[in-house]
Parts: C-alpha cells; structure tokens; sequence
C-alpha cells in the first residue's frame, strides 16, 4: 500500500479554548469511523494553541488524529520567557511541530537561522518538523520551484551543519501569497513545487519517510487536483466547520479507491 495521505490543521489564533475543544470533539468522532482513517489511508494532525494541546490530545485519544504544536524554542531548557520547548511538547503528547510558518516570519522576524534552530530543536526531541516553505511573492511554476527548493535546502543543510539529527521531516510548501487567499495556487503550480522539493528530499537519506504536502487556502475539491505528487495538506481556515474536514476525508478514501483500483 502507498503511504498514506497526510492531513494537517493548524488552529493558529482562530478559536478560543471552548470552541477549540468542541472542533477537536467533532472532528475526532468523524475521523474515529471514517473509512479512511480507519483504514490506515490517512493520518490526520492537528495544531492547537500551546494550552489547548493536553485537553485537544485527550479529546482524540483513540480517534487516530495526533496533536503537534505551532511552534517551539530553539533551546531545551532554561531562562526563555515565554517559550515552550521540544522535550516539554513531546512530554505532553505531541507528535509534530511546526516551524517556519509565515506568519512568523513576517509577524514576529524569525529568519532561516532560527527555523534552522527550531527544526533541528525538533528532531532532537523526537517531534516530527512541519517545516513550511514557499516564495513571498506570485511566481512562474518553475521558479517558484528553484526559489522553494534553495529555500528548503538552506534551513536544512544549515539545521545539519549544527549537528541536527536525522529524521522524518515533513515540508509543507506554502506560497505565502496563497495563505489567507480566497483559494489556493493553482494544481500545477503546487505539483511542479512539490515535485522539486521531493526530488531534493528523497535524493537524501538522512530526511528518509519525509513527506511534502501543501497549505495556503487548501479546502475541499483541491485534493482530487493534485494526483500523487502531493502527500497532503496542510489546512488553516477551510478546517473551521468540521464537515469540510469529512469532505477532505471523503476524497482521500476516493484517492485510496483509484489507486486500489489502478
Ligand atoms: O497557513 C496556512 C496553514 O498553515 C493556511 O492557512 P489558510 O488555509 O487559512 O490560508
């Protein structure tokens, strides 16, 4: 069987912590009896706030969704204010991070040396990178492709010049452009990116089981577009109602059924 299709949300700063747990309370009874969580076709993710993580996990336990975090420091220990660190997410329950996103970048200044850092704070404490990528600004396919992939390569080669470990490292190209659009990029654009970048992973070991999968404005009826260059996506607001979460589910155990079928 191909592995399966990854599906993430980030709640970013969207609900507050009721509304946060009764998404995680929906979405955890559709994905507990949908055919393609069940059936291994899927694995969903999701990012709460830091302090809707515990009760979010528990909420899912047993449902097939893991929980992650949006975001970690660079350092394990110590006098960060304010920060919250791998050994601390995965002691909680999380099983991915995210590093890099946007909106850190243009909000809060984090640069390459810093998701470098936080990438590699992540593998070291055994959480799954959610390492977002994509150029600023609408590009031609092709060199949006070159711009991600140097892009890519950058933080990672910097993050193992620092003695990162190896590990599973999941990439979600997001043209920043496309996030908090009113749809996303085009199906070819995202597949020639996506492509490039899992050329540049898959011709290195160390980033072995490493998936690529695309966010900004990703929603229902996208999925079916992308073929199997793209290993998922990444969700921000087509996740709020949770029944576009079940539509997403539905077209991946259609996903399954072709390639069943193929
Ligand atoms: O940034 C995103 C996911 O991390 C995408 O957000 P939107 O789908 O709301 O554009």
């Amino acid at each position: 069987m191909s592995a399966p299709t990854l599906l993430g949300v980030s709640l970013k700063m969207y609900f507050g912590h009721h509304e946060t747990l009764n998404w995680a309370r929906r979405v955890g009874d559709l994905a507990a009896r949908h055919p393609a969580v069940t059936g291994g076709l899927t694995e969903v993710f999701v990012l709460p706030a830091f302090p809707g993580i515990v009760p979010v996990h528990s909420v899912l336990a047993g449902t097939g969704v893991t929980v992650g975090a949006q975001d970690l420091a660079t350092e394990d220990r110590g006098p960060y204010t304010g920060e919250v660190s791998g050994p601390y997410l995965k002691e909680i329950g999380c099983s991915y991070a995210e590093v890099g996103h946007a909106e850190r970048r243009r909000l809060f200044g984090e640069g390459d040396t810093v998701v470098a850092a936080k990438t590699a704070a992540a593998l070291r404490s055994g959480l799954t990178p959610v390492l977002c990528v994509g150029e600023l600004d609408r590009a031609e396919p092709a060199e949006a492709a070159e711009r991600t992939t140097a892009e890519l390569a950058r933080i990672l080669d910097t993050a193992a010049r620092h003695g990162a470990d190896a590990g599973r490292v999941v990439v979600a190209y997001e043209p920043q452009w496309a996030i908090g659009a009113p749809e996303p990029a085009s199906a070819e654009h995202i597949t020639t990116v996506c492509a490039a970048l899992t050329d540049w992973l898959t011709a290195r070991p160390r980033y072995a089981e490493s998936r690529v999968i695309y966010g900004g404005s990703a929603g229902p009826g996208l999925l079916g577009r992308l073929g199997d260059g793209v290993d998922g996506l990444f969700l921000g607001r087509f996740a709020h109602d949770p029944a576009a979460v079940g539509l997403i589910l539905d077209e991946i155990s259609a996903r399954g059924a072709v390639k069943a079928g193929a």
